[in-house]
């Protein structure tokens, strides 16, 4: 399978595909990832009309660098079929199936995203796939989703969903999506995969936003599912990293080059051993920066 170098995914953001304005504009606001929406946004009298408008978009609009996912409706709908022959047919990047309890469940859309790819001339192999996790059964099945296929490039936790299987609901304090977030994170991290937080629905609670955001950029996750643009820059803000932080990966990674020249795999630095794992966080932390738009030509960090 082709993609094996690791994208940046802070920001994957729903756009409502029965939405004329917004799919045209989607990509003006610097999402790493527009996932154009046919399932739940999308009552059912606009099912084929939204999948029509995304198809034509896909075709005829410029939306940069940003990668394109689509979620498709369920594989137990009537609409599912015809949205995965018309999205790999306009060419997405990658296909997002909703509600997914089981790794067979991601083999039936490989198996359809191969055979759609043949219909249409695309090189087999091209449409990369993602999982929702929405139930227990599907958190429990976390890591043989994850493993599920060559093609998976993440899974997603998606609360809405997720908390009414469980009989709950969402609170501030986010402790009833605990073990769903540990569960998928780590599904995620052991199949080489990118791992999505849920989306936060609250828009008139920035604050409870910023601290959920926080967390779960502690915990590890690659980035969030969003649903509003305004979400973006504080996903990023949190995201970037200090200044110190960039000012020590700097030295790190200069520190390792120079060992390596001269034949050593490990080194200290101010009395602190410097090895593999640490040159990888600091790799990270200077792509994060790139990203931030943190450095200049010469890669210096630029003061604000
Ligand atoms: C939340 C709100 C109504 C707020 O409206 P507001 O009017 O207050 O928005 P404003 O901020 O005022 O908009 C300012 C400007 O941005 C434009 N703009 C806004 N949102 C935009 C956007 N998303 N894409 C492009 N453009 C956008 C807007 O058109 C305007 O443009 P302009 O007029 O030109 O200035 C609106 O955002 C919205 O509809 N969001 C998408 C909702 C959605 O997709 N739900 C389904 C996915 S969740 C789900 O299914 C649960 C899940 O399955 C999830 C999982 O699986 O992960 C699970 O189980 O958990
Ligand atoms: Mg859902």
């Amino acid at each position: 399978m082709a993609e094996k170098e690791e994208r940046l995914r802070r920001t994957m953001m729903f756009v409502p595909g029965n939405n004329p304005a917004m799919v045209k504009d989607a990509g003006i606001y610097g999402a790493d990832s527009i996932m154009f929406d046919l399932e739940d946004a999308v009552s059912m009298a606009e099912k084929d009309a939204a999948r029509l408008l995304v198809y034509e978009a896909l075709k005829t609009q410029d939306y940069g660098n940003a990668e394109l996912v689509v979620r498709v409706n369920g594989l137990d709908t009537k609409y599912y079929a015809d949205d995965v022959k018309a999205m790999v047919k306009a060419g997405i990047d990658v296909i997002r199936l909703p509600k997914v309890e089981s790794a067979e469940m991601m083999k039936t859309l490989v198996k359809d995203v191969a055979a759609a790819e043949k219909e249409f001339g695309i090189p087999v192999g091209t449409t990369h796939v993602m999982a929702a996790i929405e139930s227990a059964k599907g958190v429990l099945n976390a890591p043989a989703i994850a493993a599920s296929s060559d093609r998976m490039i993440g899974v997603a936790l998606s609360a809405e969903d997720y908390t009414t299987d469980m009989k709950t609901h969402r609170y501030p304090d986010g402790a009833e999506l605990e073990f769903a977030r540990n569960m998928v994170l780590h599904a995620a991290r052991a199949a080489g995969i990118a791992a999505f937080d849920t989306v936060f629905t609250n828009m008139s609670d920035p604050e409870g936003f910023y601290r959920e955001t926080r967390h779960i950029h502690q915990l590890g996750f690659d980035g969030k599912s969003l649903v509003n643009p305004r979400q973006i820059a504080m996903v990023n803000s949190v995201y970037e990293p200090t200044k110190d932080e960039v000012i020590k990966a700097q030295k790190v990674i200069a520190a390792i080059e120079e060992a390596r020249i001269k034949g050593s795999g490990v080194i200290s630095m101010n009395g602190q051993m410097v090895d593999r794992p640490v040159v990888l966080r600091a790799q990270r932390v200077m792509k994060l920066a790139k990203v931030s738009n943190l450095l200049d030509e010469e890669g210096n960090y630029i003061e604000k």
